[in-house]
């Protein structure tokens, strides 16, 4: 278990207690600067609700798992973050979710600057067919960025910040395609960082990877979250407890419990969490 979210205070433990018809009760704690904020969300795929009445806070700076069975709501809820649901047909999201504030969803908002500061890494890592340099350079180059030695310090730093530099540094011309799947997910967290997010959200990031590349992964989140808001989308429950802060455990579209990694695990306090967590069922 991390071992920053042994001393942490949870934020809140939010607990959507609607289907038993009580109101759902939110006990929000100190300790924590709140990124994203969601508050009542909803979202629809036509007529079928994915998303059911949604309340959690993502803590800045931490790694915060989603947990839960398969078609659960977690990777729908991530792509709220950086509105990737836009790009599906007939989807419908009521609620708020707020960064630093503002609203995601507000229309208003221009798209391709909140992906700029809410990147994403998809489970299949997806390399351009470029070189290892350009790939890095990539999000800076869309920027109008392509001063030689500027690009050369961002590709470094971001390469060194994702773990990947001494395997690639003297064969930064080759292509990307050539790697293996653990350093090719790597390569794509260097080119989400060296754009400067402030969140990174990652969909089952080691879900492909044999287990050397998942423990590497695993350790490059530990490393990012001094610089970065996390969150992880996971399958893997060791996995949530070894490398978040918070986890928010989801079960058909709501949000059963979130609360402080370590107590969601020992003490969680919602029968539903236990029997997922113990395995019975999921
Ligand atoms: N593009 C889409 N169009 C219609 N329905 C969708 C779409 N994407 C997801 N859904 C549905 O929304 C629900 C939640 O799916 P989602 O992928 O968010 O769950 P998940 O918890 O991430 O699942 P998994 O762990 O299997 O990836 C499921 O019933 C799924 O079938």
């Amino acid at each position: 278990m991390n071992s920053q979210a042994t001393n942490a205070t949870p934020i809140r433990v939010s607990l959507n207690q609607s289907r038993g018809g009580e109101e759902r009760e939110a006990l929000l704690m100190a300790n924590e600067t709140p990124k994203i904020q969601v508050n009542d969300l909803n979202l629809y795929y036509g007529k079928d609700q994915a998303l059911k009445n949604i309340t959690l806070t993502i803590p800045e700076k931490k790694v915060t798992a989603f947990i839960g069975p398969s078609g659960c709501g977690k990777s729908t809820l991530l792509r709220c973050f950086n509105r990737m649901n836009d790009l599906v047909d007939n989807v419908t999201i009521t609620g708020e979710m707020l960064m630093d504030g503002f609203e995601i969803n507000d229309p208003k908002i221009n798209v391709a600057e909140l992906r700029r500061q809410v990147g994403m890494v998809f489970q299949k890592p997806n390399p351009f067919p470029k070189t290892i340099y350009e790939n890095v350079a990539y999000g800076l180059r869309l920027q109008g960025i392509n001063d030689r030695q500027t690009l050369d310090k961002v590709v470094e730093k971001s390469l060194k910040g994702a773990a990947l530099w001494d395997e690639v540094k003297d064969r930064l011309n080759e292509s990307a395609m050539g790697m293996s799947g653990g350093q090719q997910q790597r390569l794509v967290i260097a080119r989400a960082i060296a754009i400067e997010p402030e969140v990174i959200l990652l969909d089952e990031p080691a879900s492909a990877l044999d287990p050397i590349s998942t423990l590497k992964i695993e350790e490059l989140i530990n490393e990012l979250k001094d610089q970065y808001t996390i969150v992880i989308v996971t399958h893997n429950m060791q996995q949530a407890a070894r490398v978040s802060d918070y986890t928010a455990f989801m079960y058909m579209g709501e949000m059963i419990e979130f609360g402080a990694t370590d107590q969601l695990f020992t003490n969680p306090t919602v029968k539903q969490t236990e029997d997922y967590i113990t395995g019975r069922y999921g």
